[in-house]
């Protein structure tokens, strides 16, 4: 067994056995601080654009964020660098779990004071692809008097309130688990992250 294997067992175990986990230290400080920074500087330079929902792309009060893709082949180190290190847990999971998963796709948000993400599943209503969804968290300094959590629905009504904090990355099957991001009272800034299947679009 590698290294990889033995970093992402923990992972793998629990999305295998509760479909949803938290994995701490996803990368060094040091690369998170550098994704942090870009992403605000981003956000400071108007560079997000106020994100849509559905297939018409509409602009729509049920979530206030603002984003930017992540371009293959135009990615800044700090994007390399953590696209690298979560291309190597969508291995992991392949390996362990066989979901045949066969890219990632990622882009920065940033939530304003006030702005959140009502209640909601990551499947596109057209599309199966997204299998797991991946949130990577990039806020330094989160109190838990700033909000901002993001509420997974649990089976038989439960919830669990996961705080933003930098370094953490949430996981979880984008079938099973609605979610809404709660709204905080700074900005809330992270990266959305979907790992898909190859999906067989029907010949009729
Ligand atoms: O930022 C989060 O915690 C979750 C965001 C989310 O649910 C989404 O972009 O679909
Ligand atoms: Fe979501």
């Amino acid at each position: 067994m590698n290294i990889e294997s033995n970093a992402f067992d923990g992972a793998t175990d629990a999305l295998a056995a509760d479909g949803w986990c938290v994995l701490p230290d996803l990368l060094p400080a040091a690369e998170t601080w550098a994704l942090a920074a870009e992403c605000r500087a981003l956000h400071e330079a108007h560079r997000l654009t106020p994100a849509r929902v559905g297939a018409a792309r509409t602009a729509t009060p049920l979530r206030g964020d603002s984003t930017q893709w992540f371009h293959a082949g135009a990615m800044s180190a700090a994007q390399q660098a953590f696209m690298d290190r979560l291309d190597a847990l969508r291995t992991a999971l392949n390996r362990e779990l066989m979901l045949g998963l066969v890219e990632c796709e990622a882009h920065y948000a940033v939530y304003p004071p006030g702005a959140g993400y009502t209640r909601h599943l990551d499947r596109l209503r057209d599309s199966d692809a997204r299998v797991v969804s991946a949130v990577y968290y990039l806020n330094e300094d989160w109190l838990a008097a700033d909000g901002g959590a993001l509420r997974l629905y649990l089976d038989g009504g439960s919830h669990r309130d996961i705080p933003p904090h930098a370094g953490s990355l949430l996981l979880f099957l984008s079938a099973q688990f609605e979610h809404e991001v709660l709204p905080a009272t700074r900005d809330r800034m992270s990266i959305a992250c979907w790992m898909r299947q190859r999906v067989l679009t029907a010949i009729l």
